[in-house]
């Protein structure tokens, strides 16, 4: 029996509906969800030393340094005792992220795939929009600038995952149901 963490790794334009899956998986197959963006907001909140750093890159749609992300995330996976696994939303979104995780993670962790949940710009940009969670990062400018970061520093990763066989890909520009039932095969197929 290993005692790593298993893990599966959520990516996609913002909006493409990783928060939304997430929450179905976590019910369904017992997967703690962990949000990378929400873990930040809530460090942002709590007054942290980096709270002015998190609130500026979120604003602008830029990458927090993973020494920050990664603490988050172990901190939170240990503080989540016995579970079936992981799903890390929005995370490693860029080399720097790849690169601090596999220094510091990667002994600890069996990355069972990359769940990548595809969907076009527009519906995307429309859904942040009309989210209503009072978001700093949902209006039109920080939406263009998070939809560059996406596709020139995230994509990439999501490449990189490709290349080794990890990538399971989702069109999510469907009813939510419908997304949910080929995300079900998937996990199932994997053995949760
Ligand atoms: N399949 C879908 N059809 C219609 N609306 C959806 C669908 N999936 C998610 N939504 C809605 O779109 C909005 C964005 O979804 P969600 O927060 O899950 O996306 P996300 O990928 O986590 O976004 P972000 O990267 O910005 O955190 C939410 O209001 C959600 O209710
Ligand atoms: O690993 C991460 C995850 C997120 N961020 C920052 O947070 C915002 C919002 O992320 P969501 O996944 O959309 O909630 C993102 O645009 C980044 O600025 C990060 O730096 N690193
Ligand atoms: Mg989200």
């Amino acid at each position: 029996m290993s005692n790593l963490y298993k893990v599966v790794f959520v990516l996609g334009p913002p909006g493409s509906g990783k928060g939304t899956q997430c929450a179905l998986i976590q019910k369904n197959f017992g997967l703690v969800h962990l949000s990378a963006g929400d873990l930040l907001r809530e460090e942002q909140e709590s007054k942290s030393q980096y709270g002015q750093l998190i609130a500026e890159h979120i604003r602008n749609g830029t990458i927090v340094p993973v020494a920050i992300t990664c603490a988050l995330l172990e901190n939170a996976m240990k503080a989540s005792g016995d579970c079936a696994g992981f799903l890390i939303d929005g995370f490693p979104r860029n080399q720097d992220n790849l690169d601090g995780w596999q220094k510091n993670m990667a002994d600890k962790v069996d990355v069972k795939f990359t769940l990548y949940l595809s969907c076009k710009v527009d519906v995307c940009v429309s859904r942040c929009l009309n989210r209503k969670q009072g978001r700093a990062d949902d209006n039109e400018e920080s939406l263009r600038k998070r939809i560059h970061t996406y596709n020139t520093q995230t994509y990439p990763i999501i490449e990189y995952y490709e290349k080794l066989g990890l990538v399971r890909e989702v069109a999510t520009c469907r009813d939510t149901d419908e997304v949910y039932t080929d995300i079900e095969k998937i996990f199932k197929e994997a053995g949760f």
